[in-house]
């Protein structure tokens, strides 16, 4: 792939068990690129995200990530593709049960993360970095829908990803906050981080400007704005 390119996609089929959901689409990314997917209900976003962290297949076309050929990665190597991205929902997906420290640590030693300073301060620096500092200690129940986002991108930044990989992280939010998690992100992708959003939100997009790709017909083409 040419120097600063993370993801190629070309004349890809994206397929959900007998249907063709996107169809030839092509998409390249460059490190620290922003880009929100935009598109009908049903049109294919979240299944793009979906086959660019191998939970659905790409089978047809040429597909790049990262450096892993998506069509021919190995299931022993989805792990260490996933760690490279950073992967946001709608629905906050939070251990219930634990601490905000709690769930970040969950993750730092799931993925590898032995020392307990290390793992300190990690947590420290990406709740910093998102505007949580001081809320570690919290449940995940005792904190706001945006502050539960706000820990979700922190999680998603642990292990220092190239891509986020965002599926309508605002679609639970109040149109204030969801400003402030689109600002987040474009602060986040502002140091060296590509970002992949999918919204409904026109809103945002407007007032957050930065390229946008539509699904429509199964493909995926750049809207002028
Ligand atoms: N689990 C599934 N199994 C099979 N087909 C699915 C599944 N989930 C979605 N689809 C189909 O894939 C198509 C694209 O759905 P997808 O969720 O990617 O769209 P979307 O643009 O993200 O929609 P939304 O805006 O509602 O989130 C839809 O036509 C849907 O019927």
């Amino acid at each position: 792939m040419e120097d600063g390119v993370l993801l190629q996609l070309e004349n890809v089929d994206i397929c959900r068990d007998e249907n063709v959901i996107l169809h030839q689409a092509s998409l390249s990314l460059h490190q620290g690129e922003f880009v929100y997917v935009i598109g009908k209900v049903g049109s294919g976003k979240s299944s793009l995200l979906k086959s660019l962290y191998c939970e659905i297949p790409i089978c047809g076309g040429e597909a790049r990530l990262l450096n892993y050929n998506l069509r021919k990665i190995k299931r022993k190597d989805v792990p260490y593709l996933r760690r490279k991205l950073g992967i946001v929902f709608q629905d906050f997906q939070l251990l219930t049960d634990r601490s905000v420290n709690k769930n970040l640590e969950f993750v730092l030693r799931a993925t590898g993360w032995r020392s307990n300073k290390d793992i300190r301060n990690r947590i420290e620096e990406v709740l910093q970095q998102v505007g949580m500092q001081n809320k570690g200690y919290k449940m995940p129940h005792e904190l706001s829908g945006g502050e539960q986002q706000r820990v979700v991108i922190a999680r998603a930044l642990l292990n220092t990803p190239d891509m986020i990989l965002a599926d309508e992280p605002t679609g639970n939010l109040d149109p204030e906050t969801s400003g402030q998690i689109v600002q987040l992100l474009h602060e986040i992708c502002k140091k060296g981080t590509a970002v992949i959003m999918t919204t409904h939100n026109y809103t945002l997009v407007h007032n957050f400007p930065a390229r946008i790709v539509k699904c429509e017909n199964a493909s995926l083409n750049d809207v002028d704005k």
